[in-house]
């Protein structure tokens, strides 16, 4: 059961790969809407998973997941593109499109949702500027530097305003003053209405968003065996 508000519901999801063990085991948690969650654990903890679960890239094994009020595992194949504009995502390892530009880039997810030309170029240039690419908006992905590139692939990704923002590892490329401007943009879009979910190693990040929960997987699992959500721990003094 959904109740209002909650934009995400998963009950008792286990994913495995092929016949390999369950990587992701008996997760039951929900997300509501307009928070801002951050996903922790060690390396191969299940953290890529579980986004991969969540913007839809991957059907779990077992389990029921709903998603703005629908079955996520028995939606017809027809209308997952339509579920999926609702989600921003920002890729671990950034999928850009090589043979467009920055600026095409994240111009994409306005022209797929059919608006109009004219109406683009104000929105792109001013988020391109936010992110510090102002003068490489004409640029291909391949001559930007990683850190670059992870920028252009935040601004596609917060471009159109998603209902939810899934960001795997998204400041793993830029030094700790973009990494603080990035999660004010995060911020700024959450305050918007944005539910923002951010996959992370970094812990120095958590304490820049004090209002965010934390969901930490331990081997597949989470922490907290009923799935509830705590507030990050302060900096100590
Ligand atoms: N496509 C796949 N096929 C088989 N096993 C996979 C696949 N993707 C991930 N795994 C396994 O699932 C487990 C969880 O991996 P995942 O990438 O979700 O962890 P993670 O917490 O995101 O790790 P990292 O922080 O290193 O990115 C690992 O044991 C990994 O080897």
């Amino acid at each position: 059961m959904s109740a209002d508000g909650d934009i995400i519901h998963f009950d008792n999801v286990g994913l495995r790969y092929g016949t390999d063990r369950e990587v992701l085991s008996d997760l039951t948690f929900t997300l509501h809407a307009g928070r801002f969650y951050f996903l922790t654990g060690a390396s191969g903890a299940g953290k890529t998973s579980l986004l991969k679960l969540l913007y839809l890239a991957q059907r779990p094994s077992r389990g029921a997941v709903r998603m703005f009020g629908t079955d996520a595992i028995t939606l017809p194949r027809h209308r997952l593109p339509a579920m999926r504009r609702r989600i921003g995502v920002v890729f671990q390892d950034f999928r850009l499109v090589q043979d467009l530009s920055a600026f095409d880039n994240v111009a994409l997810p306005l022209r797929l949702a059919g608006h109009h030309e004219r109406d683009l170029a104000g929105p792109v240039r001013d988020i391109l500027d936010w992110v510090g690419l102002a003068d490489r908006m004409d640029a291909r992905p391949a001559t930007l530097s990683g850190g670059e590139q992870q920028r252009v692939a935040i601004a596609r990704a917060v471009i159109a305003r998603p209902a939810m923002l899934v960001a795997d590892e998204p400041t793993g490329n830029v030094d700790p003053d973009m990494a603080a401007k990035l999660m004010r943009l995060f911020e700024m879009l959450n305050r918007q209405g944005t539910t923002v979910v951010v996959a992370t190693h970094d812990l120095d990040l958590l304490r820049k968003v004090p209002e965010s929960l934390i969901m930490r997987l331990d081997r597949g699992r989470l922490a907290d065996p009923t799935g509830a959500l705590r507030y990050p721990p302060r900096a100590p003094a």
